[in-house]
C-alpha cells in the first residue's frame, strides 16, 4: 500500500502535468510516498495513479479477508441512487477511508461506503459513491474500484448515473439504457489506460465497440416492459465530459448533433477499465434533468435538482436494477 502526496517547488509556470490533472502549473512538482520514504519527478511516477497490480490485489485480498462473501455483480450508484446499496441483505460494509488505496467521496450524493451483500440471493459489491474527473484525483484513480471488482471476481458490473437529457424526446425521470458511449475527455488524450500497459489486467488496444453488453441491454428491456416501465424507459448514447461545470447552450447544440442522448460526468471511465478487464457491462442514466439548448429558455442545470429527481425514481431505478441483478446468469447468459 501508497499514500502519494503530491508536493509543488514554489517555482512558478512550466506545462502541467497531464497525468495529475489537480496539480497546478509548477516547474519542478514531484511525488512523494509517505509510505516509502522516497520521492519521483513527474516522468518517474507509476502511470496507474501509482497503483500496480500488486497494490490492487493487496487491497482486493485485504477487503476478501474481511468477508466470507464471494461477489460476482459489481453496482455503482450513481448521484442520488446510493439507495441501491441498501436493497443488499447481509450487508458487509466499508468506510472508503478505511480501505487502503482507495479515494474519498468528496460529493454530495455519493456515500462512500463499498457494501458486500446479497441482491435476491446473488452475491454483490455496490459502490455507495463514485469519483469523477473533476474531483481532482488522476484517471486511473477514480477507475481503481473497476479493477478491485475484477479482483474479487466479479464478472458482471451494473453502472448507474444522473444524466442530462439531450434527446428531444426524453423527459425528466426517463431511465436510458445505455448503449454506446462518446469519450470527449479521450479525444484529447484522456483515458483511464493511458500509460504502461499490465497484461494481467488486459490487452493494449482493447475494443469497445461491444463496450455495452447487448443481452443485458435486451434483458433490461424485457425486465422494464414487464415492470411496466414502458413508457419511461428508454435507450441512448451517453456522452462523458470532464464537468464541474454543467454545459453551456452552445455545447449542448453541438453534443446534440453528435447524436448523444444524454450527457454526465462519469461512468465512461468505468466501463473502459471495466471492459479492459474483462467484465460484462450494463449500464443505466436517469435524466435528472433537461439539457437546457435554448436561448430564451430559464432553466438552469443544477446538482440539488439531479438529487431531487433521484430521489423521485429512486425505487423504479432499484426495482429494475434488482430485477436484472437477479436474471443474471453467472455463466454469462441470463435466464
Ligand atoms: O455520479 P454521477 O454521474 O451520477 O453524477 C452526476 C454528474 C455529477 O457528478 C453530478 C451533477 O449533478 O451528477
Ligand atoms: N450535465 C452533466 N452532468 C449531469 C447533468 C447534466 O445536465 N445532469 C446530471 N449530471
Amino acid at each position: 500500500m501508497t499514500t502519494v502526496k503530491v508536493v509543488i517547488s514554489s517555482a512558478p509556470s512550466g506545462p502541467c502535468s497531464p497525468r495529475l490533472p489537480s496539480v497546478p502549473c509548477a516547474q519542478e512538482s514531484f511525488v512523494f510516498d509517505e509510505m516509502k520514504g522516497t520521492k519521483a519527478t513527474i516522468e518517474e511516477y507509476d502511470w496507474l495513479g501509482d497503483l500496480s497490480y500488486e497494490d490492487c490485489k493487496a487491497t482486493a485480498d485485504w477487503l476478501l479477508a474481511q468477508t466470507d462473501m464471494r461477489p460476482t455483480v459489481g453496482i455503482v450508484c450513481g448521484s442520488g441512487l446510493g439507495g441501491l446499496a441498501d436493497l443488499l441483505k447481509d450487508q458487509v460494509a466499508f468506510n472508503y477511508k478505511d480501505i487502503p488505496n482507495f479515494p474519498q467521496s468528496t460529493v454530495h450524493g455519493h456515500a462512500g461506503r463499498l457494501v458486500f451483500g446479497t441482491m435476491k440471493g446473488k452475491p454483490c459489491v455496490c459502490m455507495q459513491g463514485r469519483f469523477h474527473l473533476y474531483e481532482g484525483y488522476p484517471i486511473q484513480r477514480i477507475t481503481l474500484p473497476m479493477r478491485i471488482f475484477k479482483l474479487l471476481g466479479v464478472q458482471t458490473v451494473v453502472i448507474t448515473n444522473a444524466a442530462g437529457g439531450l434527446n428531444q424526446d426524453f423527459k425528466v425521470g426517463d431511465i436510458m439504457i445505455i448503449k454506446d458511449h462518446i469519450n470527449l475527455p479521450g479525444f484529447a488524450g484522456n483515458n483511464p489506460l493511458v500509460g504502461p500497459n499490465d497484461e494481467r489486467f488486459g490487452v493494449r488496444f482493447p475494443c469497445m465497440s461491444d463496450a455495452y453488453d447487448r443481452d443485458l441491454q435486451q434483458l433490461a428491456m424485457e425486465v422494464g416492459q414487464e415492470l411496466g416501465y414502458g413508457d419511461f424507459l428508454k435507450e441512448g448514447v451517453y456522452c462523458v465530459l470532464g464537468g464541474p461545470s454543467f454545459e453551456t447552450i452552445a455545447e449542448c447544440r453541438m453534443l446534440h448533433m453528435l447524436g448523444v442522448d444524454a450527457v454526465g460526468m462519469s461512468t465512461v471511465h468505468e466501463v473502459i477499465v471495466a471492459r479492459h478487464c474483462g467484465m460484462r457491462v450494463f449500464a443505466l442514466s436517469l435524466i435528472t434533468n433537461l439539457a437546457v439548448m435554448d436561448y430564451d429558455s430559464e432553466e438552469k442545470a443544477n446538482h440539488e435538482e439531479v438529487l431531487q429527481t433521484g430521489k423521485q425514481r429512486a425505487e423504479q431505478m432499484e426495482r429494475l436494477v434488482s430485477s436484472v441483478v437477479n436474471r443474471i446468469e453467472p455463466n454469462n447468459n441470463y435466464i
